[in-house]
C-alpha cells in the first residue's frame, strides 16, 4: 500500500511522515492554507530521504510557472490538479520530473493512469484538498493502472475505503489536521499505520 501524505509545511510533520514510512511527501504550490513557497519546500524536501518522493503539486497555473517552482523547489515529482494538456506532462517529463495526474470521477477526465503520459493517477473528490469523499458508484470500473484514492480519508476511515475501492495506494490531507491547514504528527503517524495495514 503505497501511502501519501500531502499539504506539509513544517519539519516536524515531515519528520513523522517520513518516520511512519509514508512513500510520497506532498507540498502545495497553489492557493491553499497549506501554500508553501518553493525555497521552503526546498529546505523541507531536504530533510526527505532518497526513496521517498517529493511532490510539488499545482491546480490551473500556467505551464512555464509549473516548471519554474517545480525546479526551484528540489522535488522529484509534480502533481498537476487543473486542466493540464498530455502536452504539459511531456514538458514536465523532458524536465526530468515523476508525474502525477489527478482528477475525480466527475471530471471527464480518463480514469486510466499513464492516459496523460503521468506514472500514477491519483482521484480525488473535486474540490482537492477539502476533506470531502466522493460517491465511489461515480466510479465505475477501478483503474487498472497504479492509482491513489484521495479525498477526505483520514486514520479511521482508511481501511473501509480501501476494502471498497482496492486502490494501489492513498492519499491524505485534512484527515491528518486538528486545524484547517496544520498538520499533527500524531495523526499522521496513525493514517500511515492504518493505511499500511490495510489490504489492497
Ligand atoms: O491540499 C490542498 O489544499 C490542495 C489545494 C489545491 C490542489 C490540491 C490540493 N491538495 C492535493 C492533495 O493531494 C490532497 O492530499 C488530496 O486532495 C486529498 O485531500 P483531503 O481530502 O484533504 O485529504
Amino acid at each position: 500500500m503505497y501511502v501519501k501524505v500531502c499539504g506539509l509545511s513544517r519539519p516536524q510533520d515531515v519528520a513523522a511522515a517520513v518516520e511512519a514510512g509514508a512513500d510520497a511527501i506532498g507540498f502545495v504550490l497553489t492557493p491553499s492554507p497549506r501554500q508553501v513557497a518553493p525555497a521552503d519546500v526546498r529546505a523541507l524536501a531536504a530533510l526527505v530521504p532518497e526513496g521517498t518522493a517529493t511532490v510539488a503539486v499545482f491546480r490551473g497555473e500556467p505551464l512555464d510557472e509549473v516548471r519554474r517552482a517545480a525546479a526551484e523547489s528540489g522535488v522529484d515529482t509534480v502533481q498537476l490538479h487543473g486542466a493540464e494538456p498530455p502536452e504539459a506532462f511531456a514538458a514536465l517529463r523532458a524536465d526530468g520530473f515523476r508525474l502525477i495526474r489527478a482528477t475525480s470521477p466527475e471530471g471527464g477526465a480518463p480514469l486510466e493512469t499513464g492516459a496523460y503520459g503521468e506514472d500514477l493517477l491519483i482521484i480525488d473528490s473535486p474540490r482537492p484538498g477539502s476533506g470531502e469523499r466522493w460517491d465511489p458508484a461515480a466510479l465505475g470500473v477501478s483503474p487498472t493502472g497504479p492509482w491513489l484514492l484521495a479525498g477526505g480519508l483520514a486514520p479511521d476511515n482508511v481501511a473501509g475505503a480501501v476494502a471498497g475501492l482496492r486502490p494501489w495506494g492513498v492519499d491524505v490531507s485534512s484527515g491528518v489536521e486538528r486545524t484547517r491547514g496544520v498538520k499533527d504528527p500524531e495523526l499522521i503517524r496513525q493514517f500511515v499505520a492504518a493505511a499500511k495495514k490495510a489490504a489492497a
